[in-house]
């Protein structure tokens, strides 16, 4: 089974592949763009970015599945909640969507994003490390490592594949 993932970064590449481990599949990372502000500032915009990489990335490629996955915040009245959701899209049927674990980003982190800043910069200036997206993410850094990125969007990718099974159940 061919998968066509939509993005490039590891931490999405090593959760589609911990996901469908059960499978025989070949991997396809590409890159696929979201067609969303690229740090999404709510629910229904990163939704809409995984759905529009998922749906991308089967237009433009040869395979059977296509997933999307894609980070973002959302406003509440608690403060901004980091999101990440996940869209699985088979040809001919409607995406499969779902969603990752939520955390509330502190205050000093949040003030930035909502000044118009996206998360990963943020996220390695305040770290003092580089490229933290693509490793343990802000979700590893404020979990203090109990659940890095990759753990996070291996949790929605098996919510995606779990869908994916029972839709297509014999
Ligand atoms: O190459 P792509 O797939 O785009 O990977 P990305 O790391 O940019 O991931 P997203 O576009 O899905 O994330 C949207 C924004 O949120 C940031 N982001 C999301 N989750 C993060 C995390 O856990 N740690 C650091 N930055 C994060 C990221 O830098 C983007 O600006
Ligand atoms: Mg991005």
């Amino acid at each position: 089974m061919k998968i066509l993932i939509g993005s490039k970064n590891p931490a999405k590449i090593k959760a589609v592949q911990a996901a469908f481990n059960h499978y025989s599949s070949e991997y396809v990372a590409l890159d696929i763009p979201s067609l969303v502000n690229s740090q999404p500032l709510s629910d229904r915009e990163t939704i809409e970015g995984a759905i529009n990489r998922a749906k991308g990335a089967l237009a433009t490629h040869d395979g059977k599945i296509g997933i999307g996955l894609e980070g973002g915040v959302e406003k509440t009245d608690f403060g901004l909640f980091l999101c990440n959701w996940g869209a699985l899209v088979e040809e001919g049927k409607p995406p499969i969507i779902a969603g990752g674990a939520r955390i509330l980003l502190p205050e000093e982190i949040a003030k930035h994003l909502i000044a118009g800043e996206e998360l990963g910069p943020v996220m390695d200036r305040f770290t003092r490390k580089e490229n933290i997206r693509h490793h343990e993410g802000a979700v590893g850094i404020f979990t203090n490592g109990q659940i890095n990125r990759a753990d996070m969007f291996t949790h929605v990718a098996k919510l995606l594949v779990g869908q994916y099974e029972y839709r297509n159940r014999k």
